[in-house]
């Protein structure tokens, strides 16, 4: 390998499966990085939790914490995109907040957004064939999932294979449309 002194400048793309939790994105997520052409990198909102150290939070103060995480992962995306890294983002947006978040910074032209949706049986019953997610979590989410109604790509895992899945949305890539959803959801679009 040989150290450079400078490396182009390119957009990363984003593409980014919005869903509520069991819906399928790691399992999408997994599938794309297999098929998609260049290097991708998958970032899951659940590895930048599984990255804070063991140390107890007090209760009082867990929140914040929380809050930081969920910030700081949306800004480690962006960061990889304006390095010039494409990545799939494996992300739940069950509070209105993490959207407004994500469209202040995210390169909202490159962001392929996916809504992932899955009805709620099939959902309930991913959640109890996993055993690792509590009973009812989808459900509590899957209103305000999707509250903003508005996606570039939309795709029902209780229909379609996670490679069908992962099919389309490789074949989406090369039209996507302008404005894209991020820019019509920010409003510069
Ligand atoms: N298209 C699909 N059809 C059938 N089962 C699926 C499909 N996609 C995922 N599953 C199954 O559903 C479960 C949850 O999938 P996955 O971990 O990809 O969901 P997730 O949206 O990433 O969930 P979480 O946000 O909780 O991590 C897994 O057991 C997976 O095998």
């Amino acid at each position: 390998m040989q150290h450079l002194s400078s490396v182009p400048p390119r957009r990363g793309l984003v593409v980014f499966l919005n869903g509520t939790s069991s819906s399928g994105k790691s399992t999408i997520a997994a599938e794309l990085l297999r098929i998609l052409d260049g290097p991708y990198f998958h970032m899951p909102v659940d590895a930048f939790h599984a990255m804070r150290s063991g140390t107890p939070v007090p209760p009082d103060q867990l929140d914040v914490a929380l809050h930081r995480t969920w910030r700081g992962y949306h800004r480690a995306v962006a960061g990889m995109a304006a390095a010039g890294n494409d990545v799939v983002m494996d992300h739940v947006l069950s509070a209105e907040w993490r959207l407004r978040d994500c469209l202040a910074v995210l390169p909202a032209r490159d962001v392929v957004f996916v809504g992932v949706h899955c009805p709620p049986e099939e959902l309930a019953r991913r959640e109890r064939a996993r055993g690792d997610r509590p009973g009812g979590l989808a459900a509590a989410q899957l209103a305000q999932v999707h509250a903003h109604g508005l996606y570039d790509l939309e795709l029902d895992t209780g229909s379609l294979d996670p490679a069908e899945c992962a099919r389309r949305i490789k074949e989406f890539l090369p039209d996507r449309p302008s404005p894209t959803a991020f820019e019509r959801l920010a409003g510069t679009g």
